[in-house]
């Protein structure tokens, strides 16, 4: 019998909203804006527009409008989430009596998408916005930046130019991290990482302590595990997470915001005397911009084709920008 070949699990993208034939097979739902931000529900606006911009990263576009026909609705649909895994906690428990007895574990959350596409402000928002339900007030996030290998070791593994690759980071380190988290550890530490010196800071440590959700987000947080030595499957980091989310763009407005980023951290961040960048503040605006488009074309832009693209259809959701920043689209998956 001829079988034709299985749907790619990635969420097709510029298909129209709601098609009927290819929606029904596909396993997500396509929304528009209007759609999706209807689901909001009676869900409250709980930020102020100061406070939005206070969560607002560098070159980002957010206003209170699109925290309130995007975020809240996806914060709304975190909260169903908590519960009803919360739920099934307890039915596993049920089922595995005496051995059962966990400890209360958080619900980890997942955002992942490429440099510059915005997803640290995706991630404070979410964190600003889970907070407020009475029902998980601690919301912790970490930024997977900090399991980057110190410079020392990327230079000497001749890495340097592969800065945000998934072999620039320590995976075994944050993939034991995020599981004690999952494991109701008391208190879990992690290295830190300074975009000022471009490297790991010396003798610092963030502190987890038991939170009710952990957001996780980074580049490569929905790679699956490499397999061990001996072929096996191993358990990976996404493997943790309750949820995942996936900010999606397409490549050339991500130059570009990329670009106008860098135009501003040169007139702000890299003036700093520590700034690792400082030497772009030295030579003429045209230059530094000439560094910055080969650091897009031969760093971010690469690990965004081969290895963070690749891993959109992992997610759970996925919220596709337009140029001007703004969530147009999305799509959850349904089964
Ligand atoms: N060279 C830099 N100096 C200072 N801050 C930076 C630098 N590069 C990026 N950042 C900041 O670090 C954060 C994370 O950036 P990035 O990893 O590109 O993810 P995203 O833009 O998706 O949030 C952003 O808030 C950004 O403004
Ligand atoms: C620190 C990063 C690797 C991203 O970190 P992450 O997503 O793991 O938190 C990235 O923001 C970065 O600085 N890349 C190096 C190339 C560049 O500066 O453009």
């Amino acid at each position: 019998m001829i079988t034709s070949p299985p749907r790619s699990s990635t969420p097709p993208s510029g298909t129209s909203p709601g098609a009927s034939r290819r929606a029904e097979s596909t396993p997500y739902v396509d929304l528009t804006r209007a759609e999706w931000s209807a689901l909001r529900d009676k869900t409250p606006l709980p930020l102020t527009a100061d406070e939005v911009e206070r969560l607002r990263g560098l070159g980002d576009v957010i206003d209170l409008d699109e925290v309130r026909d995007i975020y809240l609705p996806l914060s709304r649909l975190l909260n169903l989430y908590v519960g009803a895994s919360a739920n099934l906690r307890g039915a596993l428990n049920t089922f595995l009596g005496e051995k059962g007895a966990q400890r209360g574990t958080p619900f980890v959350i997942g955002v992942a998408g490429s440099v510059a596409v915005g997803k640290s402000t995706v991630a404070r928002l979410l964190q600003a916005l889970l907070a407020r339900w009475p029902e998980h007030p601690r919301v912790e996030l970490v930024t997977t930046d900090g399991f980057l290998l110190p410079m020392k070791e990327l230079k000497a593994r001749g890495l340097m130019s592969r800065k945000g690759f998934p072999e620039s980071y320590d995976r075994r380190a944050l993939t034991r991290f995020v599981a004690d988290i999952k494991a109701g550890k008391d208190e879990v530490t992690a290295p830190v990482y300074s975009h000022l010196i471009y490297d790991i800071v010396p003798g610092q440590r963030l502190t987890v302590r038991r939170p009710d959700i952990l957001i996780v987000e980074g580049l490569n947080v929905l790679q699956p595990a490499l397999p061990g030595k001996d072929g096996r499957t191993r358990v990976g980091l996404a493997d943790y997470f309750d949820f995942s989310v996936y900010v999606d763009a397409r490549p050339e407005d991500i130059e570009r915001w990329y670009l106008s980023r860098f135009r501003k951290l040169r007139e702000t961040a890299f003036q700093d005397p520590s700034s690792y960048f400082r030497k772009y503040t030295q030579v003429s605006e045209e230059e530094a911009l000439d560094y910055a488009r080969t650091m897009w074309r031969t760093i971010n832009k690469v690990n965004l084709l081969e290895n963070v693209a690749p891993t959109r259809g992992r997610a759970n959701l996925v919220v596709r920008k337009s140029a001007d920043h703004k969530v147009q689209r999305l799509s959850l998956r349904k089964l």
